[in-house]
């Protein structure tokens, strides 16, 4: 069974504009998805329907085999143990005032998860190569990279069967993107990215499959290393060929 099927989903913010058209896709076990698109093209949008923010104006989207009723407090506190995120950028999305050890341990007891929940810290904070003192320390204590390292603890806290991601690499450091993306590639073999990224080295490296977005539409969908290296749809071949050109970004903060 699939862990996501979208059929001929569209998706408007309001009833004027359509954001996401006919979008029909799915996601197999093991298969992790890289998703590449120009800025506006719908990309966050589709992670944000994954992740049960919001439902499609029409089609049917299946997550593990089921629909999504977000009004169903149950359903969705089940979709919150199948699918975790983390966000693009650590600065802001861990709450400043709380300890480490509260910010993993959080979606332990909000989704009552099973086992201590002491042990389950120190479980992930030692996946994501964090030493255990870190607990009591306040995210400000962190550089970029080690901050996304909690939010990525914070993720796999819930033994999710799908990990969205995006951009995650993309407010650090280039030294520090490549611990961060060698740690998400060696979860990448339990569990199931779904990965937005400008960077298709990093979709090269993490994404078996891969889809692109133009314009709210699935223009391109197939195996990553197949589009990579001859890519069909003319707004495939200009994006890659601009991609490619793009120069580094400039260094952002630091490890
Ligand atoms: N909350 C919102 N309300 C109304 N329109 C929105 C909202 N969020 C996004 N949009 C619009 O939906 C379209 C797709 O946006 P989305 O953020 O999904 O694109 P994206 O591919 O993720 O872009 P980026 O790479 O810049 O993050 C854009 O035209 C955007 O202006």
């Amino acid at each position: 069974m699939s862990l996501f099927a979208l059929e001929n989903v569209s998706y408007g913010y309001d009833r004027r504009s359509t954001v996401l058209h006919d979008v029909s896709l799915r996601l197999e076990e093991g298969q992790s998805l890289g998703i590449l698109g120009e800025s506006g093209s719908g990309k966050s949008t589709l992670l944000r329907l994954l992740l049960g923010l919001a439902a499609p104006t029409s089609g049917r989207l299946l997550a593990d085999g089921s629909p999504l009723d977000l009004g169903s407090r149950a359903r969705m506190a089940a979709h919150r143990r199948f699918v975790q995120p983390v966000f693009q950028d650590p600065y802001t999305s861990l709450d400043p005032r709380m300890k480490v050890g509260r910010i993993i341990a959080e979606p332990h007891g909000a989704l009552n998860l099973p086992g201590d929940s002491a042990a389950e810290v120190a479980r992930v904070l030692a996946a994501v190569g964090l030493p255990a003192d870190s607990l009591d320390r306040y995210p400000r204590a962190f550089s970029g990279g080690q901050r996304q390292r909690i939010a990525i603890a914070r993720a796999l806290i819930a033994q999710p069967r799908v990990l969205i991601a995006d951009e995650p690499v993309s407010a650090l450091d280039l030294s520090t993107r490549v611990r961060v993306i060698d740690l998400l590639a060696e979860h990448a073999r339990q569990l199931t990215l779904v990965l937005v990224s400008h960077d298709i080295a990093i979709v090269a490296a993490l994404c078996p499959q891969m889809v692109v977005l133009q314009k709210g539409r699935i223009v391109e969908a197939g195996a990553t290393r197949e589009i990579l290296r001859a890519p069909q749809h003319p707004y495939t071949q200009r994006l890659l060929a601009s991609l490619l050109k793009l120069p580094e970004p400039h260094e952002g903060q630091t490890a």
